[in-house]
C-alpha cells in the first residue's frame, strides 16, 4: 500500500514536471503580454479585478494580496480586488438573483473602462466566470483568462489567455500559480524604483 501511494506521488510529480516543461517552451510570450497589459492599465489609473471558483477563488485572493500588499520589492500599493471575498455581497447576489450572477453583478457595480478582469476557470466553462467576462467586456475592460482546456468559451471571450491544458484540474492550477507569480514579479518591476 505504501508503495502504491509513493507511486502516485511520483506519477503526480512527473505530470507536473511535464506541464512545467511545456509551459517553459510555450508560455513566455503570453505571460509577458499579460503582465504588460496589467501594468499598463494600473499605470493609467485602472484597477485589476479577479474572479474564480474553489481553488481559483483562492488564487484570485492570493494575487490581490500580492498587488495591494507586496510581492517582493517596495513600490506603491496597486489596486486589485478579488470578487470572491465579501460574503454579504456574494450571499445576497446568490440568494436574490442566482449563483451565475455572483461575479457579474459586482463587475456591473465596480468595473470601469480601462480596468482589467482576470478570470480563472480550469474548465473554461463556469457560468459565473463567463457572465462576469461578458459584463466586463461590455463595460470596456480588458479580459485576461487563465484556463485549463484549449478552445474553451472563456478563452473565446478573453483578450489574452493562458491555457494550461491538463487532464487534472489541480495540475492546471499549479501552472496557473507559477504563471501568476511571474506576472506579479513583472508588474512589480515596472512600478519599483
Ligand atoms: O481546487 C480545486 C481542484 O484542485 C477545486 O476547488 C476547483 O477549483 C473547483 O472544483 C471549481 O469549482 C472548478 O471550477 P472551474 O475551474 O472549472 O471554473
Ligand atoms: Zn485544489
Amino acid at each position: 500500500m505504501t508503495n502504491g501511494r509513493e507511486q502516485i506521488v511520483r506519477e503526480t510529480i512527473e505530470d507536473h514536471k511535464a506541464l512545467v516543461a511545456q509551459f517553459e517552451r510555450h508560455g513566455a510570450e503570453i505571460v509577458a503580454r499579460i503582465a504588460e497589459s496589467i501594468a499598463r492599465s494600473l499605470a493609467e489609473g485602472g484597477t485589476l479585478y479577479l474572479c474564480g471558483n474553489g481553488g481559483s477563488a483562492a488564487d484570485a485572493q492570493h494575487i490581490a494580496g500580492e498587488f495591494v500588499g507586496r510581492f517582493r520589492t517596495e513600490r506603491r500599493a496597486l489596486p486589485a480586488v478579488a470578487l470572491s471575498t465579501d460574503t454579504s455581497v456574494l450571499t445576497c447576489i446568490a440568494n436574490d438573483y442566482d449563483y451565475e450572477s455572483v461575479f457579474a453583478r459586482q463587475v456591473e457595480a465596480l468595473v470601469r473602462e480601462g480596468d482589467v478582469l482576470w478570470a480563472f476557470s480550469t474548465s473554461g466553462t463556469s457560468a459565473n466566470v463567463l457572465k462576469a467576462a461578458e459584463v466586463a467586456r461590455r463595460k470596456g475592460a480588458r479580459i485576461i483568462a487563465f484556463t485549463g482546456r484549449s478552445q474553451s468559451p472563456l478563452e473565446n471571450l478573453a483578450d489574452l489567455c493562458l491555457c494550461a491544458d491538463a487532464r487534472a484540474t489541480a495540475r492546471s492550477q499549479e501552472i496557473h500559480q507559477l504563471a501568476y507569480h511571474i506576472v506579479c514579479d513583472l508588474v512589480e518591476r515596472s512600478f519599483a524604483g
